[in-house]
């Protein structure tokens, strides 16, 4: 069976909400492409949720414009507010939120609309879509939560979303299923062609799901890109820890770089602006040991055996932190850490100097 759905897309124009009084969204501005998968990443507190309660009809906003596949859902300022049953949205939460005195065919059968043709055939394929056609009689509670959470999924879809809404489905799960359910919901939803905005904590939802992955810090949207980009030139240093990086390590701004304990440190991306002081972030794989020349003089710490490779902490005369590098052979007492200026990036110092 056939489970493609309407092509969507959202768009979120200076998008603004207070609750309690404090400010949680900020001008938010963001556009998802047809059938484009987002991931959506930010601190506790950053506005995840309520992002996504916005979008969802569950919160009314304060300033600002949401589009929903054409059609204007918020608008403060046209008093416009469309409920949330009437703007195509299919939703996943964390807990799986499925009736529990009804079978798991007849959850989906419950979500379809009334006047769909052949409803049993479409909500048997739903599920054997996302693999547990073999359970449609169950009960959610004899149901392991990976299950459950499929079920979820295919429930979401059956409305055929324009849009579909997921906060935190796999945050329940233990890593195999969350691993096993990842990779299910990105075909499942890709076969749909339903764009979707999936809430996460897990950088590995961002690298594994992501056609491109919005960041939120302090309620502003900081970057909206491909994870590629994300990885390659984080426009925070936020993004640049999601990312990896250990940081800042605070230093003089020289000509290209910063100069940490005496040494010029080269870095390929530099926050525009900056002058006088700096803080450097630097990803484990970006940093080596070298026995003799070049680099940040360094005394070894500590170091583990980690997945084929060894990560090694070092300390570096007048930074305060430890610093960690990824070695292939077992690192020497001593040496001289080379960073590569493609693993490095310096934004504004967080200290006042
Ligand atoms: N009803 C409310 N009244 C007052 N403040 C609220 C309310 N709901 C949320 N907040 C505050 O708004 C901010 C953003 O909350 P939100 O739940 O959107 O963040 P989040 O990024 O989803 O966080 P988490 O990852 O912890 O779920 C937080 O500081 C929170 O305390």
């Amino acid at each position: 069976m056939n489970l493609q759905v309407r092509n969507s897309s959202v768009r979120i124009a200076g998008l603004s909400k207070s609750l309690g009084g404090h400010p949680v969204l900020r001008d938010v501005h963001l556009d998802m492409e047809a059938g484009e998968f987002v991931v959506l990443i930010g601190a506790s507190g950053s506005g995840k949720t309520t992002l996504l309660r916005l979008l969802g009809g569950l919160e009314q906003a304060d300033a600002g414009r949401i589009e929903i596949d054409g059609a204007c859902v918020d608008a403060p300022a046209e008093h416009r507010f469309v409920a949330p049953e009437r703007r195509g949205l299919g939703m996943v939460f964390q807990e799986y939120a499925l009736w529990p005195h009804l079978s798991c065919i007849e959850n989906i059968l419950a979500a379809l609309p009334r006047g769909e043709p052949e409803r049993k055939t479409r909500a048997a394929a739903l599920l054997d879509s996302v693999g547990v056609g073999h359970l449609a009689t169950k009960r959610p509670h004899q149901l392991s939560g990976g299950q459950q959470q499929r079920v979820g999924v295919a429930r979401a879809l059956a409305v055929r979303p324009r849009l579909l809404l997921l906060d935190e489905p796999l945050s329940s799960l233990d890593v195999e299923v969350r691993d096993q359910l990842r990779l299910e919901i990105r075909r499942v939803v890709r076969e749909a062609g339903v764009a979707a905005l999936f809430v996460s904590h897990d950088p590995d939802d961002a690298w594994r799901l992501a056609d491109r992955v919005a960041v939120l810090e302090g309620g502003q949207l900081v970057q909206f890109d491909t994870p590629e980009v994300l990885y390659r030139r984080p426009a925070t240093p936020g993004v640049a820890r999601f990312t990896g990086a250990q940081g800042g390590f605070e230093g003089v701004l020289s000509g290209e770089g910063i100069v940490l304990a005496g040494v010029d440190v080269i870095a390929q991306h530099r926050q525009a602006g900056l002058n006088g002081h700096g803080a450097l972030y630097v990803r484990p794989e970006g940093v080596r040991a070298d026995g003799a020349g070049s680099g940040l003089p360094a005394e070894r710490l500590h170091a583990v055996f980690e997945a084929g490779r060894y990560r090694a902490y070092w300390r570096v005369p007048g930074i305060e932190r430890p610093l960690v590098s990824l070695e292939d052979a077992p690192p020497p007492a001593q040496a001289h850490l080379r960073i590569a200026p493609e693993q490095a990036f310096i934004f504004a110092s967080t200290k006042t100097h």
